[in-house]
């Protein structure tokens, strides 16, 4: 399955050739190259951000029906082509098939999504305290946007980023994670053909350090959405605020999974399942902490256990596999570090903790449970990002809580009971940006907002209609007669 094509960087409505090219590896199969993705060199990252420049002014002004057609034509081909894409995905990712056709089914739904947007868009029209005067209040696009994105949803975060932009008539430079360059070109594929104007949207691959920090420092980018890890995202936030560019920020979590006494203890063990170790737990609104009222936690974590047995792990795109490998070598060392971190810190190894051998060689990793561990362990505090979970049992509802809030995080967090009153409670007293009564933790819609407070994020929520908060910006007139 190694080939040896070349994917180019996409600059000014031009395909650009790379000063350097970086093998995409498929972590379900080491010997697997997928290609070589072009590395943007900080000329090209210049170029790209001045393309944008140049185009802004008449993208911004321009036509609605042109936008929503351009953006509904990218929709419809991912949509068409999401085997095709998915199986890209779950290559260079390491996401099941069905989880990736699901990840490129949402990203296309968004491009859908942000087409029908861009004939919503509305302001406000008052009379002013004056007589004789009126009040328009209107948004208009921010200008160029650096778009940010991550490993874990190599489709869907730079889809639910670009569409918004394009749909309030930004100009984009997106660059994408350096491990998951695949699906991003793809999409800048199908985007070249949409009919947007040469330099509305423009592609640089390449490290973090390099592309993302010139993006991030250049005077001409007036905003940065950015997902990813804490360390980076506070830098991000420290150089765009010094320079008074607008920051997005989708980070980390530590995301809560209550388990309440008078549970569907069967349905309580499946969400938490899916929510700890299903897409390998590489989801920032993975669960991987069980906080669990006395008298369920025994059955609880006998029950998770055995569940635990019957989960497959394999290659992504074998039929039957639920947990695809790690991604890459150093998110496997970060997730084992932490397996040991547990086993030192005394919470007890209940399942998994070690390494799977299957047909092919890869990153793989037995899903882990550990109970019999304390809320001040850094296994319960700190984001591993992997399928590694622990239980910690309390006495009550009001513990539970407490011990759900207490954390520096707050992306979402997770209920599972039978009663009204505590989901109701839960619900308006937990800190987290999304709660999840009797669901998993992880597991979003793509037209209502995402986010979540605290650490785990920094300005205006992504996605749905909140997403033009961002990707706008207000703008009074004042109209006399
Ligand atoms: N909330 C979420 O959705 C995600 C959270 N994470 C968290 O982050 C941890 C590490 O993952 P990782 O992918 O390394 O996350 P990073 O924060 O390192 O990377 C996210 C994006 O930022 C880029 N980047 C890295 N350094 C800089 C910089 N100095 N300036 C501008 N851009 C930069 C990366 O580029 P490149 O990769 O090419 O270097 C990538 O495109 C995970 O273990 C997890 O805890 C990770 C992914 C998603
Ligand atoms: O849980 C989801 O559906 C979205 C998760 C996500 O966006 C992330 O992990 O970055």
């Amino acid at each position: 399955m190694a080939d040896s094509k070349r994917f180019d960087n996409y600059i000014n409505g031009e395909w650009v050739a790379g000063s350097d090219y970086c093998a995409n590896i498929n972590p379900s199969e080491l010997t697997d190259t997928i290609g070589n993705y072009a590395k943007a060199d900080l000329a090209q990252v210049h170029a790209a951000i001045d393309a944008a420049r140049a185009a802004f002014p008449a993208w911004s002004t321009s036509g609605i029906q042109a936008r929503h057609d351009s953006l509904d034509k990218v929709g419809t081909e991912i949509l068409a082509r999401r085997e095709e894409l998915g199986t890209l995905l779950a290559r260079e990712e390491g996401k099941t098939l069905p989880e990736a056709i699901g990840e490129v089914t949402r990203a296309g739904n968004i491009f859908k999504f942000f087409a029908g947007e861009t004939l919503r868009l509305s302001g406000d029209y008052l009379p002013s305290v004056r007589p004789g005067v009126n009040v328009e209040v209107t948004r208009e696009a921010l200008g160029v946007v650096g778009l940010i994105t991550p490993w874990n949803f190599p489709i869907a975060i730079p889809a639910w980023k670009i569409a918004p932009a394009l749909a309030y008539g930004n100009c984009v430079v997106l660059k994408p994670a350096d491990l998951v360059p695949g699906c991003a070109w793809a999409l800048a594929e199908i985007i070249s053909r949409a009919g947007f104007p040469a330099g509305v949207f423009n592609l640089v691959m390449g490290s973090g350090r390099v592309v993302g920090d010139a993006l991030v420092q250049s005077p001409k980018v007036d905003g940065i959405s950015f997902t990813g890890s804490v360390g980076v995202g506070r830098q991000i936030a420290v150089s765009c605020v010094s320079r008074q560019a607008k920051v997005q920020l989708e980070m980390g979590g530590k995301n809560p999974q209550i388990i309440l006494d008078d549970a569907d203890l069967k349905q309580a063990v499946e969400l938490s399942v899916q929510s700890a170790f299903y897409s390998t737990g590489q989801r920032c609104t993975a669960s991987s902490r069980f906080i669990v009222t006395a008298g369920i936690h025994d059955k609880f974590v006998e029950a998770v256990a055995e569940r635990m047995k019957s989960i497959k792990v394999g290659h992504a795109l074998k039929a039957g596999t639920d947990i695809g490998p790690v991604v890459s070598q150093a998110q496997l060392e970060q997730d084992m570090k932490y397996i040991d971190i547990g086993q030192s810190e005394g919470a007890r190894l209940v399942s998994g903790g070690g390494l799977v051998t299957c047909d092919t060689e890869g990153y793989y990793l037995a899903p882990t449970l550990f109970a019999d561990s304390e809320a001040a362990m850094r296994i319960s505090r700190e984001e591993i990002f992997g399928p590694v979970a622990n239980v910690v049992r309390v006495a009550d509802y009001e513990a539970a809580l407490a011990m759900a809030n207490d954390t520096e995080f707050g992306l979402s967090a997770g209920i599972a009971t039978t009663s009204l009153k505590y989901a109701n409670h839960f619900k308006r007293h937990s800190q987290a940006g999304m709660v999840m009564v009797n669901l998993p933790t992880a597991g979003v819609d793509y037209h209502v907002p995402f986010g979540g407070r605290k650490g785990s994020s920094y300005g205006s929520r992504e996605q749905g209609r909140y997403a033009q908060e961002f990707y706008t910006v207000v703008k009074t007139a004042y109209v006399g007669s």
